[in-house]
């Protein structure tokens, strides 16, 4: 079956081989990198900065020649946009393409990246704006597909995760799910209802986040914002939900990626710079190695929060378009370059996004948690659906009740027309006496709809009667005698009467007994629904019990204990299409129950209305939350209750249901209507099935439809039971399956873990890479760390890459790891229960760094001539304010930007010199790095080493 291309063009969508029907199938393609200058801001300008880069084609930027003679590096991208670019042209031609992907089942991420104030916000703000516009139009132009969009929004402040759409949730944690990858535990999701509820979630989510002044930009966003916009698309066709998508579009702003040192940050400012940069840091790191081929190691994607939610996009199952801001003024080349350097390296990264079709397992799994809803619903006494059933049956009772109090009138009406009668009959006979001898009879009145012996016939009697009503004397003479007209006027009013009598009792009997015939049906159809679910129940013990008895079974190791499990797929995926089956089955009767509730009488178009809703309800693909548009159609059961009630309506046989038996109690008795009435000895119609009899029946019908009604919801409440006892093992075999896969895959990342680190298998390239990417982690955790600067100084002095000193690495960066996390973990637990002595591990660690600074500052004058010092206060911009000062001001510039290369390296040189350090000093050793981290103890040699010592015991 074909899946019909989406009305918008999407060219490049539609001929990716992604995109083709029949199935999802990825598809290799590179990241589609772009560039945005923005114009120079107004402080740029009133500081006559310079414009340093010139964007000399659609595809090339280059540093504009300020050195004439030096060649000037330009960087190539799919696309450079100038400072005059209009944000909707980076829309169309920098992230239209991949942003739309979405609506073809495909993931997509557009992020932003570069310095602060570079115009992240701004341009990202306006890619949202515009892709939102697109997909509404889109979805309006593709009726053939049912969507719903569900919104959802964080932010990564400080590596916490909050959500924006609830603060109040407070940070939430990042789960690992085999299926789904890395998910934000309670992150809130809210359907859009439209374009304009989607804006107005935007709103409440740029309202919330993390805002900041820095020294560059006066409303710097500290943190990093990732918008989700998750499309669910079904396509219908013959009634029938043929495909279903669903993918999510993240729109990111990364914050800044500046240097600490630049945006004049100190306190809290400093902290969120750490944490940006390390989440930035991973990022670039996770860039880098991708662009080196997959095959390049190890990619750190759980070093950073950032990285761990945005893995997919990374080289992973998306689209991705990656636009990078930058500024063009002079001041902040270096900054612009590494975003250059940046996007560089994330043009050579290669997606291999794919098409994400609901299998059918998940849509089982889908409308299970929407047959659990609905059963949730139906337990809860206030939910819709049982209000819904409630509201029938009260109209039931009404209905009822209106029959009833119609019957007692027939009934009273019925009783006056008969005493009226007597009295005739009596006053006829006073009549009699009185006149003895005369041949007067008194006509005899006759029973309700007995044609034959009805008062009409007497018209032709020729017996006088005579009677006194009021002030008139009313005679019937036999024969010739005069009949007074008004008498025969009021007897035949009478006649009349008790006909219209008897027939509306009949009618209001007949009604009653369809209800009784069409419940006797529903009861038919409810009982053949049970038997076949039964059967179908037995089907799934037998599987069941099978699975258990292999449960039980001796495992002889892990893996064949995987392809064991795996072999019982079948059985299992068996075991929930059963499952499947008998959930229909118990809708399938709820709704058969509700439908034999219903009176054909009492069929109002809100009832009716109210019945079609609920029939489609459970087959309704997103949950009631959803204002969804994309349900399936209502499937089989509804056609044959449907016929029931036709049935029931029109086509009605009055039963032979004497045989019909609830409880052993014959319920209704068969009545006859056209039956000739009976007379008592008195000449008086009996009451035998006569309309009076109604009332009783009725009381009779009630309680049979409690009965029914009890009986059904018992059978179907064991077989829920019983459903959800099977669901429940399903689930737990399941879940023991994957404990086992998992179990397998540790053991066989650990056994390579360790394979990798007794026989390194790595070239001297891929060697340097991971040297680099570990030295500058380690100095990014000695800065979090408050590690010793000299100890920083030592390690970065001795370990230059050599391959032999890959162990030291490694050790330094797990010890450093835990440092840090364990500060981490004293960070954030309360003081209760810290009590007085790790909180002041910090403290102290900070304590004694600032006393090894001055200890150092001391030595800048008796280890550096004064030519020497004066280089260094102006390279260092010291400014001179009183020697000591001065000295101290150089050495707490030391090691302060962990991100700068260039800066680490003066540090170290630096620090080295006044301590009298030298890379070919005998006693430091590399060794004396290997099993901990306090060194050589002679202070003779190493004078700075008794501070170091005091810092790691932590
Ligand atoms: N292309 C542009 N055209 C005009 N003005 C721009 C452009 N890009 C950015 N700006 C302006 O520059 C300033 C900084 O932009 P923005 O806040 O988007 O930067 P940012 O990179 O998000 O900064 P931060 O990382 O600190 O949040 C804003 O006043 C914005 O209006």
């Amino acid at each position: 079956m074909m899946v019909k291309t989406p009305a918008t063009p999407l060219s490049k969508i539609e001929k990716t081989p992604s995109s083709t029907p029949g199935g999802p199938r990825s598809h290799e393609e590179k990241l589609f990198v772009t560039v945005r200058v923005r114009p120079l801001s107004q402080k740029e300008q009133e500081m006559n900065d310079q414009i340093s880069w010139d964007c000399t084609d659609e595809h090339t930027i280059s540093l504009k020649n300020l050195h004439p003679g030096r060649p000037t590096p330009s960087y190539c991208f799919d696309k450079v946009f100038g400072p005059t670019c209009l944000t909707w042209k980076v829309y169309e031609e920098g992230a239209k393409d991949v942003a739309l992907s979405v609506l073809s089942g495909i993931n997509a991420t557009i992020f932003a990246y570069g310095q602060t104030s570079s115009g992240k916000t701004f341009t990202m703000r306006g890619i949202t704006e515009l892709s939102v516009k697109d997909i509404y139009e889109h979805i309006k132009n593709t009726p053939e597909r049912d969507f719903v969009l569900k919104f959802s929004a964080m932010e990564i402040y400080n590596e916490t995760v909050v959500d924006l759409l609830n603060r109040e949730l407070g940070p939430l944690r990042l789960l690992d799910d085999h299926e789904k990858g890395t998910i934000v535990e309670k992150l809130v999701e809210e359907v859009a209802k439209d374009g304009e509820h989607l804006r107005h979630l935007i709103d409440i989510c740029e309202a919330q986040r993390q805002v900041g002044e820095t020294f560059l930009n006066d409303t710097s966003s500290r943190s990093h914002q990732i918008i989700r916009l998750t499309v669910e698309s079904s396509f219908h066709e013959n009634l029938r939900c043929v495909k279903s998508f669903i993918a999510s579009l993240n729109l990111v702003d990364l914050a800044g990626s500046e240097r600490a040192s630049q945006t004049n940050v100190d306190g809290t400012r400093l902290k969120e710079g750490c944490h940006i940069n390390r989440s930035l840091l991973t990022l670039t790191t996770v860039i880098r190695k991708l662009s080196g081929g997959k095959r390049n190691g190890h990619i750190p994607y759980r070093d950073s929060k950032l990285t761990r939610i945005l893995q997919p996009s990374l080289g992973g199952n998306a689209r991705t378009a990656i636009i990078c801001t930058m500024s063009p003024a002079l001041s902040h080349v270096e900054q612009s370059r590494n975003t250059l350097s940046f996007a560089t390296s994330a043009k050579e990264v290669t997606s291999c996004a794919q098409v994400n079709m609901v299998s059918d397992k998940q849509l089982l799994k889908h409308l299970q948690k929407e047959v659990t809803r609905l059963e949730a619903e139906l337990r809860s006494p206030e939910s819709s659906s049982s209000s819904c059933l409630k509201s029938l049956l009260r109209e039931r009772d009404l209905k009822i009740q209106e029959m009833e109090l119609e019957m007692e009138e027939l009934k009273r009406q019925r009783d006056h027309a008969q005493t009226q009668l007597e009295l005739e009959r009596i006053m006829h006979r006073e009549k009699k006496g009185s006149q003895s001898g005369s041949s007067r009879q008194v006509v005899k009145c006759l029973s309700f709809s007995d044609e034959n012996t009805s008062v009409s016939s007497a018209s032709g009697l020729a017996n006088i009667i005579q009677n006194k009503v009021g002030s008139c004397t009313l005679v019937l003479q036999s024969g010739s005698s005069t009949v007074p007209s008004v008498l025969v006027h009021e007897i035949r009013k009478l006649e009349q009467r008790q006909k219209q009598l008897g027939e509306e009792a009949s009618r209001a009997l007949e009604v009653l007994q369809k209800e009784v015939a069409y419940h006797r049906l529903g009861n038919q159809d409810t009982a053949k629904t049970i038997a076949k679910l039964l059967s179908e129940i037995k089907d799934m013990q037998a599987v069941s019990s099978t699975i258990e008895d292999i449960e039980v079974r001796d495992r002889p190791n892990l893996k064949e204990e995987i392809t064991r499990l795996n072999s019982q797929g079948s059985d299992i995926a068996f075991l929930e299409k059963k499952l499947e089956n008998v959930q229909k089955s118990i809708d399938k009767l709820v709704l058969s129950l509700a439908d034999n509730e219903e009176s054909p009488e009492s069929e109002t178009p809100e009832s009716k209305a109210k019945l079609r809703k609920k029939k489609v309800l459970p087959f309704t693909l997103s949950n009631s939350t959803n204002r969804s548009n994309m349900s399936c159609p209502p499937c089989s059961p509804l056609s044959s209750s449907r016929k029931v009630m036709e049935y029931g309506q029109e086509n009605m046989v009055l039963p032979e249901y004497n045989d019909f038996v609830c409880g052993g109690d014959v319920l209704i008795q068969p009545i006859k209507t056209n039956t000739p009435q009976s007379e008592d000895s008195n000449g008086i119609p009996s009451n035998k099935g006569t309309p009076g009899s109604c009332q009783s029946k009725s009381l009779n019908m009630k309680k049979m439809q409690k009965m029914f009604k009890n009986a059904a919801e018992e059978n179907i409440r064991n077989i829920r039971t019983y459903v959800t006892e099977l669901k429940e093992r399903v689930a737990k075999l399941q879940y023991q399956k994957q404990l086992l896969v998992c179990q397998v895959l540790e053991l066989e990342a650990n056994e390579a873990a360790v394979s990798e680190t007794v026989a390194p298998d790595q070239s001297p390239m891929s060697w340097h890479f991971v040297f680099e990417d570990q030295r500058k982690q380690i100095i990014m955790l000695w800065h979090l760390c408050h590690v010793s600067i000299v100890h920083r100084t030592q390690f970065y002095l001795l370990f230059r890459g050599d391959p032999a000193d890959q162990i030291y690495m490694e050790v330094e960066l797990r010890r450093l790891t835990w440092l840090e996390q364990y500060l981490a973990e004293l960070g954030n637990a309360s003081p209760a229960l810290l009590g007085d002595e790790p909180a002041s591990s910090i403290s102290s660690s900070i304590r004694a760094l600032k006393q090894e600074r001055e200890y150092l500052a001391k030595r800048v004058s008796t280890r550096l001539t004064a030519d020497e010092r004066e280089m260094l206060y102006i390279k260092w911009e010291v400014p001179p304010d009183g020697k000591q000062r001065r000295r101290l001001q150089l050495v707490n510039k030391l090691w302060t930007d962990p991100l700068n290369m260039q800066h680490v390296q003066e540090s170290a040189d630096i620090v080295a010199k006044l301590v009298g350090f030298c890379e070919t000093d005998e006693h430091i050793t590399k060794e004396m790095f290997e099993l901990n981290f306090v060194p050589f103890s002679d202070k003779r040699t190493w004078n700075g080493w008794n501070l170091i010592s005091n810092l790691f015991h932590l």
